[in-house]
């Protein structure tokens, strides 16, 4: 059916500045987003203008330590070649895409080439677990909006989230077994699941991204079969005066060291290396578990291109693609149908 159709999938991330020039109007691009400051036209605008500008020294030091860019773009080129080669493996024409929703590459370049390459099938899928309106909401909602703009007509499958998809979670669970084990010739160690935080007032608006995160900890909890390991789920990375949701990483990682606990943190909301994980994660904590006596400190590698995780990518392309036409365009809608209020599956279904 989908065998010798020619298909296009779209992967969505969030983007990185590339040089340190393109810090501040990366963080401009990010704070004037409507999904991240719900603010009118004008007034979002001249608030992003500041913060980006106040902003700036501290993102610019952050993205230094990286050698002056974000390795976000090549790592998600890296799963882009894998799930193009295991798509091809399974016997389907298709080309993966990289659209980006701050810095290049952008979505509208993504629109432009889909254009010329005219697939029978687009497959749009956020490389976001957790459904946010802040993350794969505003690239879903960005691609409909550039897409009309030009006038695209493919047929086209969205994905909205996948926070226990079966590879996925595996990925996950095998990687964290590995730094478990690590940890015990040390003590019995607290697992940290770490994700991005977000305001509290998002989540109170009916976002569903904590749920699903929690949904993805219990997942693998249960893959790793072994009732009695501590786990915890805690959030990294707030930014601004707002009060995000907790608990919060860091005190996560103070009270494993007042017990005198080895830690085990596991990006649970990434699913590539970058600032959050190999400057927050990597630097700031670990050293921050150092002054507060965690004796041993180990951090879960992102999933990136686990090949559990890249055949799960590639289940969901496929099915997104075989529930073709109607509310099932959405294929994740068992989920959404609970917990995404302001899914845009929704709206493309509705339309
Ligand atoms: C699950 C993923 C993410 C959510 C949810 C999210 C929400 C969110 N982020 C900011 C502000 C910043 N985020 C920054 C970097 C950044 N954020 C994510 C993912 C999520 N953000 C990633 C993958 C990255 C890294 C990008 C890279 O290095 O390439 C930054 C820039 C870095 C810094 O200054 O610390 C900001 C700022 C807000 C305000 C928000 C929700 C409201
Ligand atoms: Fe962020
Ligand atoms: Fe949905």
């Amino acid at each position: 059916m989908a065998g010798m159709a020619r298909m296009a999938v779209v992967l969505f991330n969030l983007g990185g500045p590339n040089s340190l020039e393109a810090v501040q109007p990366f963080l401009f691009n990010l704070f004037n987003d409507p999904a991240i400051m719900n603010l009118p036209g004008p007034i979002r605008y001249a608030l992003a203008k500041v913060i980006s500008w106040r902003r700036a020294p501290i993102a610019r030091d952050i993205y230094a330590r990286l050698g002056g860019h974000s390795p976000l773009l090549e790592q998600t080129q890296t799963q882009a070649e894998a799930l193009e080669d295991l798509l091809k493996a399974r016997g389907h024409d298709v080309r993966c895409l990289i659209a980006m929703r701050y810095w290049e590459p952008y979505i509208r370049e993504a629109v432009a080439r889909v254009r010329t390459l005219k697939p029978d099938h687009l497959v749009l899928l956020p490389l976001y677990p957790q459904y946010s309106g802040t993350t794969a909401g505003s690239s879903l909602t960005q691609w409909n909006e550039e897409a009309s703009k030009v006038g695209l007509t493919v047929r086209t499958h969205k994905v909205c989230c996948y926070p226990t998809e079966p590879g996925f979670v595996k990925a996950l669970r095998d990687l964290t077994a590995v730094e478990v084990a690590k940890a015990r010739t040390v003590g019995e160690p607290i697992v940290l699941f770490s994700a991005h935080g977000l305001p509290r007032k998002i989540i109170e608006a009916g976002d569903p991204y904590q749920k699903q995160v929690e949904e993805t900890v219990a997942a693998v909890v249960a893959a790793l079969g072994e009732p009695r390991v501590e786990a915890r789920l805690c959030f990294q990375s707030r930014v601004g005066p707002m009060e995000w949701i907790g608990p919060s990483t860091e005190d996560e990682i103070a009270r494993a060291g007042a017990l005198g606990r080895p830690v085990v943190v596991v990006p649970v909301a990434f699913v590539s290396e970058h600032s959050e994980t190999l400057v927050e994660l990597d630097l700031e904590y670990a050293h921050f578990a150092q002054n507060h006596g965690v004796p041993l400190y180990l951090r879960v590698p992102t999933v990136g291109r686990h090949p559990a995780f890249i055949g799960g990518l590639a289940d969901l392309v496929e099915r997104a693609v075989r529930v073709d036409g109607g509310p099932s365009s959405h294929i994740n809608h068992r989920i959404c149908d609970s917990v995404c209020k302001r899914c845009p599956h929704r709206q493309v279904a509705a339309a």
